[in-house]
């Protein structure tokens, strides 16, 4: 009876308000353009979720219909660059959509947090943990880590086996990103797999794997956070979903090496440490719940952006063999005979910092809209007025392609960066977003990313498993790479 009684309820609100909703028109939605039943209903957003090509079905719907597009009934897509200052800029104070609400727990963290305020506390006692100076201090696990991957792809040529990159980098964030929060590695490079421990709040520890985990608690997030107003049944309804578990699992993961670290009585220097304390070193008494939240988007956050990016980079330097050699040439003119240079070496390296900024561009790391509301009174956006309340986005994969900031935008062209019009792109440039709610971790995604492509290229050439070989793309919230196996052999200078 419960059951059915809110079933009829999501119908309600999923379907019957919507089309209510779209005759009456209070807030003058109509006039934009939409595709098939978008205006009408959520769900065919939440079908282009699920089959995890949302962004491209974005981007088609704006070749077609313009630059102001209705996805849902209550949401526009804009892809114009004057949006991204309207929406995100400081001043703009559009606060984060509901959708948000997917995927929080009893403690909000900086990134779901949305009430204006609440976020600039969070922000302002947390951004001293990714100053670039605290982050310089970080270089030794950088370097150690980065020295683990190269040990492992020689492992995989003396064994003659093809090493899954997409895999090993992946392998590779998780471990960085626990030994600089936690200050202890997850060793799964080592292992070469990424089965670790989690931990119910009654104290059981049980083994699971950390990117499904993480992947499915995602899909299950963005995708009930698209019919925000029915969470409190969603949840419930969707319970026995294997998803749901998979979301308990990888808070339980969190949840182990949080209670771990807790416990740890050494002093490590480490990104946690630095949570307890404002940047004064005085203990801001944070409640566990907090902790874990912070811990829990951390982890989130800095293992599966930057999996992305470093496996979109390597991925387009070795189908572009001009870039390659161009690249390699500047490394080796900068570099010695250490296997890992240091940071410094490679910090200031035009061409490749030039590489990486292109790949973040062609294929981002994050492509979906990021959805905000209009605020009181409503806004001009982008040359349309829209009503107070309407939720708005800027569809990033589509907007980084924009042919009027780009030229050729569909291609990989990192000479661009040294050549190009920068103010003319960087109008439409926005891979971390921008404003207030920016990524706060750019510097240490930078510095990895600096870090493990400037080795890599340097020390190994890479072959695809055909020639043809394309990396596909599963967008969950992120745009994760799919698998990309590659022969690898040590580099004949
Ligand atoms: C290439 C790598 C990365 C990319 C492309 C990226 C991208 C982004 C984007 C687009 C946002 C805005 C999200 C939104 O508005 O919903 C964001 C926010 C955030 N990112 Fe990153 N990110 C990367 C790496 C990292 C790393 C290494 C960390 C380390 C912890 C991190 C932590 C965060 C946090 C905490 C926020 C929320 C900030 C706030 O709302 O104030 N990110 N990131």
């Amino acid at each position: 009876m419960l059951f059915q009684g809110l079933l009829a309820l999501v119908i309600m609100v999923v379907f019957v308000q919507p089309i209510i909703t779209y005759v009456l028109d209070p807030k003058h939605l109509r006039k934009f353009p939409s595709p098939q039943y978008a205006g009408l209903s959520s769900i065919w957003r939440i079908i282009q979720n699920l089959k995890k090509r949302h962004y491209l079905a974005i981007d088609d719907v704006h070749r077609r219909l313009g630059t102001h597009v209705r996805i849902a009934p209550n949401h526009i897509s804009i892809s114009n660059p004057q949006a991204v200052q309207d929406i995100y800029g400081h001043g703009a104070n559009f606060m984060k959509d509901a959708w948000y609400d997917g995927g929080a727990g009893e403690y909000r963290h900086m990134a779901d947090t949305r009430i204006k305020a609440e976020h600039q506390a969070k922000r302002k006692k947390l951004a001293h943990l990714f100053a670039q100076k605290t982050i310089a201090n970080l270089e030794p696990v950088v370097c150690g880590c980065t020295g683990v991957l190269v040990n492992q792809i020689d492992n995989h040529i003396a064994s003659n086996k093809p090493i899954n990159m997409r895999r090993y980098l992946n392998y590779y964030t998780i471990d960085l990103f626990a030994e600089l929060l936690y200050g202890y590695s997850l060793e799964c490079l080592e292992r070469g797999d990424d089965i670790i421990d989690a931990e119910t709040k009654n104290g059981k520890v049980y083994k699971v794997a950390f990117i499904k985990s993480l992947h499915e608690a995602t899909i299950k997030n963005t995708v009930l956070g698209m019919e925000a107003p029915l969470l409190p049944l969603t949840k419930k309804l969707f319970s026995w979903h294997p998803y749901m578990k998979s979301g308990a699992d990888y808070d339980n993961i969190v949840h182990h090496n949080t209670v771990k670290r807790m416990r740890a009585t050494n002093n490590t220097e480490d990104i946690f440490s630095k949570l307890l304390q404002n940047s004064k070193g005085e203990d801001l008494n944070l409640p566990f719940g907090e902790v874990f939240a912070e811990c829990n988007v951390m982890m989130n956050a800095g293992t599966d952006t930057t999996t992305a990016a470093l496996t979109n980079s390597i991925y387009l330097i070795y189908k572009h063999p001009d870039v390659l050699q161009k690249l390699r040439k500047e490394l080796d003119g900068a570099t010695g005979e250490e296997e890992v240079p240091s940071y410094d070496k490679l910090a200031n390296l035009p061409y490749l910092r030039a590489c990486i900024e292109e790949a973040l561009r062609v294929r981002p790391a994050s492509s979906m809209g990021l959805p905000r509301v209009v605020p009181k009174g409503g806004r001009w956006i982008a040359g349309q007025f829209i009503d107070e309340n309407v939720t708005v986005s800027v569809p990033t994969y589509t907007l980084l392609r924009n042919a009027d900031a780009f030229d050729d935008a569909a291609s990989y062209i990192p000479e661009r960066w040294m050549e190009g019009d920068k103010d003319r792109m960087n109008r439409a440039h926005f891979p971390f977003s921008t404003g207030p709610r920016a990524c706060i971790g750019r510097n240490i995604a930078y510095f990895e990313q600096v870090l493990v492509i400037g080795t890599l290229v340097r020390l190994f050439d890479f072959d695809f498993q055909s020639e043809d070989f394309q990396l596909e793309t599963l967008e969950r919230f992120n745009s994760n790479p799919g698998e990309m196996f590659l022969t690898a052999r040590r580099r004949c200078v």
